[in-house]
């Protein structure tokens, strides 16, 4: 087999590429600067394999990565893993501790230590990146005065120390991250075990059909399949249309899938499936000391 090809979003020290390391085994990583950037390398070919952020415990759903897959290109989800995620204040070896006027991070990042920064830094000016390992980079950068929000691998891999700790405001804090790939190819990876087998769909409700998402589920529900994820997203044609993404607790099969289907197609809805996968948990250990 040859080596496979596996894009993330990087560059180094992103939460992506602690979760491609826990996941593979071995293979050709290429970091990409934002999600886009990785999902189009594997339309073009670039890459067989992809692997992005899809959902935070915290802050919820990855809208930029749903909705590119959903409206941009033609990708399906083989495999999710679900690691922990443990966000530190990282800054430049020099600072000596004065005043940090501006703080860099992922939109998500900076989500999941609200909190933290509202009650430390209520001052600081607060500036996205596309990933929290861009923020490190940053911050070795510019220097004194200015730190990122990120783990223990973007301080290594920047040389930045760790001014704080775990300061995403609520613990158990956990990341999905979806791997795609254009046609499914078998993947090598560690030996973990598969906690679950899924399937995501995506819903298209008619019109102005009254109880329309209560038969929806209902489809799903006299077949004793278990949903654990419903979201709704704006279909981009107008306001009020939107489109419903589901997780099914279960691998597709050629009996209930197909008969929800049809059930859905006889009330004018449409289902679409984003991917049938295994899904693992892995812990990954973060042994950090802070200055
Ligand atoms: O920016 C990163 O490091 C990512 O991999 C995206 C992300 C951001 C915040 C939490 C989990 C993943």
């Amino acid at each position: 087999m040859s080596e496979q090809k596996i894009g993330y979003l990087g560059p180094k020290g992103t939460f992506t590429k602690m979760a491609v390391d826990a996941l593979f085994d071995g293979g050709n990583y290429i970091s990409y600067e934002s999600i886009p950037a990785c999902l189009d390398a594997v339309e073009a070919g670039e890459i067989s394999t992809a692997v992005v952020p899809i959902e935070n415990a915290i802050e919820g759903s990855v809208h930029l990565t749903i909705d590119y897959l959903v409206h941009q290109v033609k990708q399906s989800i083989i495999a999710e893993l679900t690691v922990p995620i443990k966000q530190h204040l990282l800054v430049h070896p020099d600072e000596q501790g004065e005043k940090i006027h501006k703080i860099y991070s992922h939109s998500h990042a900076i989500a999941q230590c609200h909190q933290y920064l509202h009650k430390r830094y209520p001052e600081a000016e607060l500036e996205y990146t596309a990933s929290t390992g861009k923020a490190a980079e940053i911050v070795a950068d510019v220097g004194r005065g200015y730190a990122a929000i990120g783990n223990h691998l973007a301080a290594e891999e920047n040389g930045l120390k760790i001014l704080d700790t775990d300061i995403h405001d609520y613990d158990n804090n956990h990341t999905r991250f979806a791997v795609v790939q254009k046609q499914p190819q078998t993947l090598k990876v560690k030996d973990h075990p598969v906690t679950k087998h899924k399937t995501t769909v995506m819903v298209t409700l008619p019109k102005d059909y009254v109880g329309a998402l209560h038969q929806v589920l209902a489809a799903f529900a006299w077949r004793k399949m278990n949903l654990s994820k419903i979201e709704s997203r704006p279909m981009k044609t107008g306001l009020g249309n939107y489109f419903f993404l589901i997780d099914v607790d279960q691998p597709y099969d050629q009996v209930l899938f197909p008969g929800v289907q049809a059930e859905l197609e006889a009330l004018g809805c449409q289902l679409k499936v984003l991917g049938t996968y295994p899904s693992y948990q892995i812990d990954i250990p973060t042994p950090v000391q802070k200055v």
